[in-house]
């Protein structure tokens, strides 16, 4: 069963699910999902105590939709994560790593949860449009600092790198009608760096970027939300319509931008 908050998701806060007062701190944070991770932010001596951590708080009251990352399916730990999690109540399930559609009917069928699949990976990339039409899966993940390492590109650049595999993201999942969702900033002194990254997520395509600090989540609603003047406009744009190809405050309209506002207006907050 989806959450019919999931399409509306704009922000989507990574934390280690062995960070007890992380969690804590979660529960009352902004942002619309919180991704408890017992992959790359666990390190491998804590990686029962956070499986543990994750199905005690996934029992708990999150105002956020709350999210569990396993580890990827060809390591080791990806079956133990799949026989601790079985029941769990967590809204989705992030699977990290994927390159085979296959993969994720192992997890669907051990949870039963909806999927939310990361792509960070050249097979991944290439395999995404099965991957996002996998049954149970809801959308992709850009893994841009997997996708970063893979792709073998210089540290410390801007994103050029990452055009093509962003934008094959965004396709795939949009092909399969799912959500996708931007991969993280990590310089977390560089706030101007990060919106400027968030406003590309979004003129990307994207609806919501993955985070990893507390500080980032104001900037990231704010800017993957509608602003006042987009939520005006669609406004306007819906009472104005009447049906067909017609001029709308100097430009043309039709169905598509009438079935956008109604878009925009959802998304507004
Ligand atoms: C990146 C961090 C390790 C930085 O930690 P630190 O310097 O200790 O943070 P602060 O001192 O600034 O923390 C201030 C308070 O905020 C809480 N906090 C910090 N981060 C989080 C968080 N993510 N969620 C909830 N709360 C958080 C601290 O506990 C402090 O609280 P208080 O005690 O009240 O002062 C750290 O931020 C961190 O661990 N971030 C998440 C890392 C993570 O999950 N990484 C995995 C996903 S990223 C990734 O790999 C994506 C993808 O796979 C890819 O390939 O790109
Ligand atoms: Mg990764």
């Amino acid at each position: 069963m989806i959450d019919d908050r999931l399409p509306l998701v704009r922000s989507a806060l990574f934390l280690p699910a062995s960070n007890a007062r992380a969690i804590e701190k979660a529960q009352r944070l902004a942002a619309d999902l919180v991704i408890l991770d017992l992959e790359d932010a666990v390190p491998a001596e804590l990686k029962e105590e956070a499986r543990v951590a994750a199905v005690a708080a996934a029992a708990t009251d999150w105002t956020p939709l709350l999210a569990i990352r396993v580890n990827a399916p060809d390591r080791p730990e990806h079956a133990k994560d799949l026989a601790a999690l079985a029941g769990v109540p967590a809204d989705v399930i992030v699977v990290p790593k994927v390159e085979r559609a296959d993969d994720l009917a192992v997890v669907r069928k051990a949870l039963g949860r909806p999927l939310l699949a990361m792509i960070e990976t050249p097979k991944g990339l290439y395999a995404a449009r099965d991957i996002a039409a996998e049954p149970g899966v809801v959308g992709l993940i850009a893994g841009s600092n997997d996708l970063a390492a893979e792709l073998r590109l210089p540290p410390r650049q801007g994103r050029e790198g990452l055009a093509l595999a962003l934008q094959m993201i965004l396709l795939a999942a949009r092909a399969a009608g799912g959500i996708a969702l931007d991969g993280v900033w990590n310089r977390l002194d560089d706030a101007d760096g990060f919106a400027e990254d968030c406003a590309q997520g979004r003129a990307l395509g994207f609806e919501a970027k993955t985070l990893i600090h507390p500080n980032q989540i104001e900037t990231c609603n704010r800017l993957f939300g509608p602003d006042t003047a987009e939520l005006e406009d669609a406004q306007a744009l819906i009472a104005a319509a009447t049906g067909g190809a017609e001029r709308f405050r100097g430009r043309m309209i039709e169905a598509m931008h009438v079935a956008q506002a109604h878009r925009t207006i959802a998304r507004a907050r």
